[in-house]
């Protein structure tokens, strides 16, 4: 599955019609999808559908037909001006004796849901005079709103804030990068020929689908070291912060991902925990001769996080380096030696590598990931909302996770986990996906049961339901909560 750009989509939508693909039967599924996912949100409530001019307005109108054919009650207010396909929308719905008043007159009424059918991927700069208003005045209602493919305005403000977001054939640069207007987000299928949506110069969308192989096989004669070792070197004794839990929870991440063994290598003093590792207290950054295929370092590293990851390199495993390992010369020092690597910087951490600040970096991560993973030379999981994973050419935008993720220790986990499927075999592509997507699986599962006030910890002890959903193909691949 692949990030389309509006422009992308666009362009797959004209040569489906070059094709010889009949537009209107698109339109036509769209609207009815859309109709679908109403059903389910928001049963028989009314619907006021606010319909644009163009095509976007014409799923709207469509959408109004088939809950009016549900038995649900519609008023419906549209642009004037309709042309083409969204003409044959408009006769389609007057001839089933709906009203349709002019946008002008619409007005908001307690219990009903707004549909907004404004605009979509054909927008070509900010709303400004009336539909800015009409925008704003759609957020002010507060009535629940379904936003057909796009909340109306996006990728510019003002735009649509909306309950739920039902996205036509794939999903949109806004919809991953500006989740915050579009609520729940769903992916309706509309009868776009295949090809058309297979783009491998886009960034892929990380899917179960393409997911699901990847993960490592567990057979009947696995011993624990058979299914890979991971080694985690972090922790600082001295003067200062320091976050003794750090390598603690990466260990926690890394068994709870499946690994076989966990050796903690960590200052003198940390405590013993989970029961389940192999201590190695040591008395300044060290590399005792360890059985492992990956390594994780850095966490809780503070001042040694430098230290730690030059050691590390000694090994030549493939490692994870995070927090206090992520510098400028560390990366370079695993690029020369060839060893493979995971950078897992937030993007503050990020920032500090490519000399630009904080702001810049998530402003744009799709672009930020991939300057840093073509300067290091490395694989790089840009975490934040939307977490990208970039190696090379490759870049992958991850759609699971959610707020509640926000808080301490967290990174900590999904380092050890991502190190696991490094140990146990995956490419560091791979592995940084795969991990980030059942980190943030695991954390979708919990915010479903708990809310916010989670624990790093619990989301460790998540990730074997998150994998075992995915590998018995269990995720939907259309549905995106948040
Ligand atoms: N074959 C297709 O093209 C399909 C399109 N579909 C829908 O059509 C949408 C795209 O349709 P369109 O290309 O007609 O575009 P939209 O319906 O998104 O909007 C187009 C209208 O907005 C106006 N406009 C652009 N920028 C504006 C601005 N800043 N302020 C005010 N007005 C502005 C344009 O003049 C045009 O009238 C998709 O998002 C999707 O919902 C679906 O029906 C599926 C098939
Ligand atoms: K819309």
């Amino acid at each position: 599955m692949r990030l389309f750009t509006p422009e992308a989509m666009r362009e797959a939508d004209r040569k489906a019609v070059e094709r010889g693909y009949p537009s209107l039967l698109l339109m036509e599924w769209a609207g009815m999808k859309a109709a679908r996912v109403y059903l389910e949100l928001f049963g028989k409530a009314p619907a006021l559908v606010l319909a644009g001019k163009g095509n976007n307005g014409g799923d709207g109108l469509v959408l109004a037909r088939h809950l009016l054919l549900e038995g649900v009650g519609v008023r419906v207010y549209a642009a004037g001006g309709q042309t083409g396909d969204a003409l044959l929308a408009l006769q389609a719905l007057l001839a089933h004796g709906v009203e349709v008043g002019p946008l002008e007159e619409a007005s908001f009424r307690e219990g009903e849901v707004v549909v907004d059918a404004l605009f979509g991927t054909g927008l070509k700069g900010p709303l400004t005079d009336f539909y800015a208003e009409l925008v704003e005045r759609v957020n002010r209602a507060g009535l629940p709103v379904l936003a057909l493919d796009l909340p109306s305005g996006l990728p510019f403000s003002p735009h649509v804030r909306a309950t739920a977001t039902v996205a036509f054939a794939a999903l949109k640069t806004p919809h991953l990068l500006q989740r915050e207007a579009c609520g729940k987000l769903y992916l309706a299928e509309i009868g776009l020929p295949k090809p058309l949506l297979e783009r491998e110069d886009l960034p892929e969308v990380a899917s179960p689908e393409a997911l699901r192989p990847l993960l490592p096989k567990r057979p009947l004669t696995a011993h624990k070291g058979s299914v890979g070792r991971v080694g985690v070197l972090g922790g600082y004794k001295g003067e200062g912060l320091r976050y003794a839990g750090a390598p603690l929870l990466a260990a926690l991440g890394a068994y709870r991902m499946g690994a076989g063994l966990v050796h903690l290598v960590a200052p003198e003093g940390t405590p013993l925990e989970p029961l389940e590792a192999v201590f190695h207290p040591v008395p300044s950054p060290t590399l005792p001769p360890l059985k492992a295929e990956a390594l994780a370092v850095g966490m809780g590293g503070g001042p040694w996080g430098r230290a730690w990851a030059l050691k590390a390199l000694e090994a030549r495993l493939p490692t994870v380096l995070d927090a206090d390992a992520l510098h400028p010369e560390v990366a370079e020092a695993y690029r020369k030696a060839g060893v493979p690597a995971v950078l897992t910087p937030h993007a503050g951490e990020a920032g500090r590598l490519l000399g630009a600040s904080p702001e810049e970096v998530a402003k744009d991560p799709l672009t930020a990931a991939r300057a840093l993973a073509e300067r290091t030379g490395l694989a790089v999981v840009l975490k934040g909302n939307p977490t990208v994973v970039a190696e090379g050419e490759r870049l992958s935008v991850n759609p699971t996770g959610n707020p509640a993720l926000a808080t301490g220790g967290t990174g900590d986990v999904l380092s050890g986990a991502i190190a696991a499927l490094l140990a146990a075999g995956l490419r560091p592509f791979d592995a940084a996906r795969l991990g980030v997507y059942l980190h943030g699986l695991a954390g979708d599962l919990l915010a479903e049961e708990k809310g916010v006030g989670l624990l790093a910890r619990e989301v460790a002890e998540a990730l074997p339901r998150a994998r075992r959903l995915l590998q018995e193909g269990r995720v939907s691949p259309a549905f995106f909560p948040r």
